[in-house]
């Protein structure tokens, strides 16, 4: 991307909403930085043309990412191929993604060597339903 006029799709599969807040903080920190930033539910996201890069995340569920993430590669998997990409996690319900870097759960592994994705980070999960003003339950 050059300079800090990209558009940047922030997008995320999730069953409980954390994956969602958890977007929706990246997509400030970018906005922050100057850059115009979309945090979308992954399947609502037709085509990712319109952005120069894109970040997908994913809830963990028994080991894999939650299929919103999983079914967004593979129908982009041309065009996310084409763009800056980085991937992330959000899963364990202990301190442990706080304490040290957590590697991707095999699936997301094999999407960021196949997608050439620059890095893939591992946050804290959340079991409680995350509602919309970002309070638990
Ligand atoms: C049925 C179930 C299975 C889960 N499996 C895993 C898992 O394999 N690995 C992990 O790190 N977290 C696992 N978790 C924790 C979730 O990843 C965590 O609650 C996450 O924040 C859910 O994301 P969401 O709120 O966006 O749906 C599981 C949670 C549930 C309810």
């Amino acid at each position: 991307m050059t300079g800090k006029t990209g558009k940047v799709l922030v997008t995320y599969g999730t069953t409980n909403g954390s994956t969602a807040q958890i977007a929706e903080a990246i997509a400030e920190v970018l906005r922050k930085d100057g850059l115009t930033v979309e945090a979308l539910p992954a399947r609502s996201v037709t085509s990712v043309s319109p952005y120069d890069a894109v970040v997908v995340g994913g809830g963990l569920y028994a080991g894999r990412w939650h299929k919103d993430a999983r079914r967004f590669v593979r129908r982009h998997h041309r065009g996310l191929a084409e763009r800056p990409l980085w991937l992330f996690s959000s899963g364990p319900l202990d301190a442990s993604a706080a304490e040290r870097d957590i590697p991707p759960v095999p699936g997301v592994r094999k999407a960021m060597t196949e997608l050439d994705a620059n890095e893939h980070v591992t946050f804290g999960g959340c079991l409680e339903e995350v509602r919309r003003d970002g309070w638990p339950g």
